[in-house]
């Protein structure tokens, strides 16, 4: 343990291996940070890697009486946090376990919890520990759906977990500790781009929330506590997520009775929206040549058709047959449908985008990429878009992130 504020402890772990991370080596290791705030109510503030679960509880028991523990907060159900919650909740028996509503089945089911040892905070809740105040401010999708942010309010300390992190195992935990002109940015910034930059669209809302607060330290999960320059660091999480491309886009469709016609006017408004400009293209209206042209112009393409009798309806299958042969390498596309019972339209014109070479969004890599389950592609609405249009904006959104970065 290691006092980093008046009665705040750092009790994590310096991981210095090479680590197997997300699919990547961590080649510089990484820390796994953990709090102990002393007060009327004593907080454990995340855990450590599931490797070390055990190892933490001993040590932390040796130094602390975890009977003495009232609340244990999770900011983030990933096992590289919590992973040391089942051993820790054994031997805290008088702790409560403070998460977002959505982390309380996942935790349980993972650390074989009960569901009498949790308690689930909203979204600005505050919980009063002394003499010191916790806020509790969710922040889904960063990187996971049941995120949220530990705000310590007299002290100004944010505790982040993995947000404005940086992978590398460095005993000297603090960035105040780190020589002049030893600057680990390039560090900080592979981090952003490598987690949260995927998810970016989440990045606006946190920064907005906690645009208002005092922040003196923000206490990360991995890597240095940003001690100092707080508001530079935040900056480049502003910068980063803001950056953008100018981009085109074009959106062809084919309708038979005006349900893919108003889906793909609709996704048209949803892109506008973010920023990005676009054509909305009835297939059947323009002339093929002058089509093609402006998907070449393209950084990215929607292409949408009705399902008649099991297929594609309308002359767009001619269109799409000549993709194929051009240069579409780097284009993003996606594909979009309404129909009736089967669907099979949409199927059929995204097998056509991957023939033509392009990079076609689906559900899965949207979800092996950024764990999200609200985007679907190809997107498929059964009759009436306005009856779907949280899969509308979600599907636009992810098209936006896609084609911009
Ligand atoms: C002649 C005809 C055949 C259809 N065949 C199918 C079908 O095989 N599978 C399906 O899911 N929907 C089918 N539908 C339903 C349409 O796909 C559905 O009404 C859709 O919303 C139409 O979109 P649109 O207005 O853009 O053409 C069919 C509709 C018509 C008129």
């Amino acid at each position: 343990m290691r006092e980093i504020r008046d009665g705040i402890f750092w009790t994590g772990k310096v991981d210095d291996r090479k680590v197997p991370f997300h699919r990547l080596i961590l080649e510089k290791g990484t820390s796994y940070n953990s709090y102990l705030i002393k007060d009327e109510k004593n907080v454990l503030i995340d855990t450590v890697d599931f490797m070390f679960g055990k190892e933490f509880t001993d040590r932390l028991g040796s130094e602390f009486d975890l009977m003495k523990l009232d609340y244990i907060v999770i900011n983030h159900t990933e096992p590289d946090h919590s992973g040391a919650l089942g051993s820790v909740a054994r031997k805290a028996k008088n702790a409560t376990i403070l998460c977002t509503e959505i982390a309380i089945p996942e935790l349980m089911e993972m650390y074989k919890l009960g569901i009498e040892r949790f308690r689930a905070v909203k979204d600005n809740e505050t919980l009063s520990i002394g003499r010191r105040t916790l806020r509790f401010l969710h922040t889904p999708y960063l990187h996971t759906e049941e995120t949220m942010v530990t705000y310590l309010e007299e002290e100004g300390i944010l505790f982040t977990c993995d947000i404005f992190s940086t992978h590398v195992a460095d005993t000297r935990l603090l960035a105040s500790e780190l020589e002049a002109g030893e600057s680990f940015d390039p560090d900080f910034i592979g981090y952003y781009s490598l987690i949260m930059d995927p998810h970016r669209r989440y990045v606006k809302p946190l920064l907005d929330k906690i645009e208002g607060l005092e922040i003196s330290m923000i206490a990360t999960s991995h890597g240095y506590i940003l001690d100092k320059e707080v508001d530079r660091y935040i900056g480049i999480y502003r910068k980063s997520s803001e950056k953008v491309k100018d981009v085109r886009t074009v959106i062809l469709y084919n309708s038979m009775g005006g349900n893919t016609k108003r889906l793909a006017k609709l996704l048209g408004e949803e892109l506008e929206k973010t920023g990005i400009s676009t054509e909305v293209i009835d297939a059947n209206v323009r002339p093929r040549e002058e089509i093609l042209a402006k998907v070449i112009d393209a950084d990215g393409i929607l292409v949408g058709a009705s399902t008649k009798y099991a297929d594609i309806s309308g002359n767009l299958e001619g269109i799409l047959a000549e993709l194929k042969d051009m240069d579409l390498q780097g284009k993003v596309a996606g594909a979009f449908g309404s129909y009736g019972w089967s669907g099979e339209a949409a199927h059929v014109v995204q097998d056509y985008l991957k023939e033509a070479g392009m990079k076609v969004l689906t559900t899965e890599e949207a979800v092996r990429t950024t764990g999200m389950d609200d985007v679907s592609f190809p997107l498929r609405v059964r009759f009436r878009p306005e009856d779907s249009m949280d899969a509308v904006r979600a599907a636009a959104a992810y098209f936006a992130d896609k084609v911009r970065y």
